[in-house]
């Protein structure tokens, strides 16, 4: 029986005429035409997003997704920010499709049809002996796909949905077309999506190899350490506007690379000895270079965008307000307890050393910027929200309560300057979600559910 179902299933609009049907083809053509216009294979799987601290910015090819220099990235715990995505192949599918957070919207990108091409041109033969499907290699040619994806944090606020959004939908494609590489290849396919996103394909701290080749084939990520390497680290990101940014990470550059000088002096000088550095630092725990490293080249990212023309403004007063708190808060150390670094939006992600730090971190940012009023204490700090005991902050009031930071003068305060904070960590690269509670397709209609 399941042999009959498995001769060959192919979509029904690709069945061929009855007459010109061969003999093995008709065979197997009553049960498997009907399979065929009711089966829905489905893939769903979660990735995370990344924060760069040696950063990305400009391109060497625009179409390919080339970068002027190789760039470090910390992942994020993906229990606290990352995408879910459920991709399905049906042949009662007539069109590829997806929607992002519940609305459909065009796959017609560029960016998004190269992934597509790459995958499918990569994609191996298929058997479900359960559900009794089997998809040879070429019937991926002519079968379409609907993806669903949801990222449980802001869309283009400039906390890189683009990085775990690309990388998830390349991942989980790969998983549902059975193609046979490793995150690194897969990476260079989900670079083409968006470049950051080839770095969400590793768990811990990435290195995204600018490469050589004029075709970008060695333009892959690369895991430097897993993220129990270094699980002291901790992260709380200031989310200052959730709004979605002026200028895209894509136009920005495209224009830092046409007008700024500054920019290849970076790329050429500065990056390469910064690369090996971060790299010595990352390997040896060492926080106190990490963090002169990673402030310094965010620092530099924020500057190149200026020298920019016309000049773009990524952070605002609120994104000085935290370098300023951190910087004196540092210095008056004498060795660096945490270290910050901005991307394309004045959200600032902030590293402490250890969690013990990251507490009197928090207690300084929630006296500068408590919520207001109205806001609950649940919605004001996401995340690993334990965080909270070890300062003594249960409800909102307990935060006027606080003490001034001993280290600053200034105690004015920035109420509902911060949208709010999230608590996380270094986390792992993508996983593969088995259970069907977490599917965002139905498995009966193959639609959003
Ligand atoms: N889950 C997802 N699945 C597919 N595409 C996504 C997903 N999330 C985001 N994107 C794509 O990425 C775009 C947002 O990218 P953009 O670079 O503007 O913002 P960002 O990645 O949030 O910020 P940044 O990269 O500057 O940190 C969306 O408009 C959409 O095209
Ligand atoms: C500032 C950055 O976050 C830039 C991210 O740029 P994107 O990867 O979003 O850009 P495209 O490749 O055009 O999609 C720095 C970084 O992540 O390295």
């Amino acid at each position: 029986m399941l042999f009959c179902i498995l001769l060959e299933i192919r979509p029904p609009h690709f069945l061929a005429p009855a007459d010109q049907l061969s003999d093995s083809d008709r065979s197997g053509s009553c049960s498997s035409q009907k399979m065929a216009d009711n089966w829905i294979l489905t893939v769903t799987a979660r990735t995370p997003t990344n924060i760069a601290v040696i950063k990305y910015w400009g391109k060497r090819d625009e179409k390919l997704i080339l970068p002027v220099n190789d760039s470090i990235s910390v992942t994020l715990d993906p229990d606290h920010l990352c995408t879910t995505t459920t991709v399905a192949v049906s042949p009662s599918f007539d069109k590829d499709r997806i929607w992002l957070n519940g609305e459909e919207i065009s796959l017609s990108s560029g960016r998004f049809q190269s992934c597509l091409r790459e995958i499918r041109a990569r994609a191996g033969d298929v058997e479900d002996e359960t559900k009794g499907i089997k998809i040879s290699k070429k019937d991926w040619e002519k079968l379409h796909v609907h993806i669903a994806s949801y990222n449980n944090f802001p869309t283009a606020a400039g906390l890189a949905s683009s990085a775990a959004g690309l990388a998830c939908l390349v991942y989980s494609l790969a998983k549902l077309m059975n193609v046979n590489e490793d995150n690194s290849r897969l990476s260079s396919i989900a670079r083409q999506g968006s470049g950051s996103a080839c770095r969400s394909l590793y768990g811990g701290f990435v290195k995204w190899i600018m490469g050589k080749e004029e075709k970008g084939g060695d333009s892959i990520a690369v895991q430097i350490a897993d993220e129990k390497h270094w699980d002291d680290l901790v992260i709380i990101i200031a989310v200052v506007s959730s709004r979605q940014k002026e200028t895209s990470s894509t136009s920005g550059m495209r224009d830092t690379v046409e007008t700024s000088l500054l920019l290849q002096h970076r790329a050429k000088e500065v990056v390469p000895r910064r690369i090996i550095k971060m790299e010595e630092a990352i390997k040896n725990r060492d926080f106190e270079s990490f963090a002169q490293l990673t402030c310094a080249d965010s620092n530099q990212f924020h500057a190149v965008c200026l020298d920019t023309y016309p000049p773009i403004f990524y952070m605002n007063d609120t994104s000085h307000r935290i370098i300023s708190i951190v910087e004196k808060w540092n210095r008056s150390k004498g060795i660096p307890q945490v270290a910050y670094t901005f991307d394309a939006g004045p959200n600032a992600v902030l590293i402490a050393r250890n969690r013990e730090v990251a507490a009197d971190l928090l207690q300084r940012l929630l006296f500068y910027f408590p919520p207001n009023s109205d806001t609950n204490l649940n919605s004001y700090l996401l995340g690993d929200k334990s965080i909270l005991k070890d300062i003594g902050v249960e409800e909102a009031k307990d935060i006027e309560g606080l003490p001034a930071p001993p280290e600053l003068k200034a105690t004015q305060k920035y109420r509902g300057d911060v949208s709010y904070f999230i608590c996380t960590r270094p986390g792992s690269g993508p996983t593969l979600l088995s259970d069907e509670s977490h599917a965002l397709l139905d498995p009966a209609t193959g639609l959003p559910k």
